[in-house]
Formats: C-alpha cells, sequence, structure tokens
C-alpha cells in the first residue's frame, strides 16, 4: 500500500448512538473503520464482539479492520470471515498457534496481520514476517482507548519499514494504534506507517473535523 489510511476506532464512538458517529466519520472522509474486540480476559476490557462487524458491514462497504484482543482467537475466525472483515489483526501472544490462525485467515481471502504489544519484540515474530499482509504496532498498552502514546514505538516502525525495505518477501502494511493525534501520526507516517487507527481523537470531538485535520497533516487527498 503506497498510500495512507485514517481508520476510526469505533471504541471511542458514543455507544448509544453508533450508527449516527459512524454516518459522519463515513461522511467525513474515515476510510476504514477499525473495530477493537475485547473478551475482559487477553486485555482487562470488555468492549464489542464479533457481531458488531456483521452490524456494521450493513451500514458501510468501507474496509472493516477487526482488532482481536481475545484468548484463543481461533474462536471468532469462522463468524469474522463469514461476516465479511476485511483485515483481522491477531496478538502474537493470544494463541500457542499464531500461523495456522493467519493461515486460516487469508485461506479466506481475507488480509491477516500480527499485533506488536509495546513490550512484544519484532524478532519475536521474525518467522511471520513473511508471510503477513500487516504489522500492527501497538503505541499505548491495549485494553483501553485514550490513553497517551509511547513515543519509543516510532522506532519499531522504523524498523519495520526498514526490514521491508531489505526483503523483497515482506509485502505488510504497517498500522499504528493508540494515542493518534495531528502531532503523533505525523511522527509515525516518517518512521512509516501507513494505516492510522484514532479513536478518542476523532470521536472525543467534531468527528469530521478531527478527520479532516488528521488527513491534512498525513496529506491524504479526499477522494
Ligand atoms: O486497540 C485499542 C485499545 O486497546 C485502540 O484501537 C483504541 O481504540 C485507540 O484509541 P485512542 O488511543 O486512539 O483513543
Ligand atoms: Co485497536
Amino acid at each position: 500500500m503506497n498510500f495512507d489510511v485514517i481508520a476510526p476506532s469505533i471504541l471511542s464512538a458514543d455507544r448509544l448512538n453508533l450508527h449516527r458517529d459512524l454516518q459522519t466519520a463515513i461522511q467525513g472522509g474515515a476510510q476504514m473503520f477499525h473495530i477493537d474486540i475485547m473478551d475482559g480476559v487477553f486485555v482487562p476490557n470488555l468492549s464489542f464482539g464479533p457481531s458488531f462487524v456483521q452490524a456494521i458491514r450493513k451500514i458501510t462497504s468501507l474496509p472493516l479492520d477487526v482488532h482481536l484482543m481475545t484468548i484463543n482467537p481461533e474462536n471468532y475466525l469462522d463468524e469474522l470471515i463469514a461476516d465479511q472483515a476485511d483485515l483481522i489483526n491477531l496478538h502474537v501472544e493470544s494463541t500457542n498457534h499464531i500461523y495456522r490462525a493467519i493461515q486460516k485467515v487469508q485461506a479466506a481471502e481475507i488480509k491477516a496481520g500480527i499485533v506488536l504489544n509495546p513490550g512484544t519484540s519484532i524478532s519475536s515474530v521474525a518467522p511471520l514476517l513473511p508471510l503477513v499482509d500487516n504489522v500492527l504496532v501497538m503505541s499505548v498498552n491495549p485494553g483501553f482507548g485514550g490513553q497517551q502514546f509511547i513515543y519509543a514505538m516510532t522506532q519499531k516502525i522504523q524498523k519495520l519499514a526498514q526490514l521491508r525495505k531489505q526483503n523483497a518477501d515482506y509485502t505488510y502494511t504497517i498500522e499504528v494504534d493508540g494515542g493518534i493525534n495531528e502531532q503523533t501520526a505525523k511522527l509515525c507516517k516518517v518512521a512509516g506507517a501507513q494505516i492510522f487507527v484514532a479513536g478518542s481523537y476523532v470521536f472525543d470531538h467534531d468527528i469530521a473535523q478531527q478527520i479532516a485535520r488528521l488527513k491534512e497533516v498525513l496529506v491524504i487527498e479526499n477522494s
């Protein structure tokens, strides 16, 4: 992918007005939706179940980016595949069989990504890098919206971009999630990120205006 994409994280949308907020984001130029699925076990919070993907798919054809923060993510893959998720991101620590889970997603012709927690090193996922379609760099500890960006994560993004340049068989996109605002998005772009997840930055304010601001700093044209 040689262009940048803004993916509002629906975790920060108004739950009682989710449809309204998503429509506003669509009209405001959102290019993808990021859906955080949390089970209260892998991370200390509960959010949406996979059925939300199906519900959101009914109101938009925008790509749906699923971030699975659950133990046993395999239990949800059939449903997410049937619900037409476009990208399914799996935490490497969430299953003993990450390779198999990625293969299952890709066999359904859906893009598969791995997620690196702030404390997860790139070297620990080296065997997966030629396989995956996306690497999601967590720039906060997973579980909650509205946290402070961890600046050291820009080095991880930079390293992933450098490795991709050095290895012709690495084709992953680089996604960043957590604490994204105008300033941190810019730093991540310079480091090499391409998909920018933004939750509280987008939904806690004027949604369309916030998307427009991010697009401006990232120099993304409206299509
Ligand atoms: O996965 C997560 C949190 O675990 C994120 O996707 C958050 O939803 C991002 O929220 P902000 O940090 O942008 O407010
Ligand atoms: Co997320």
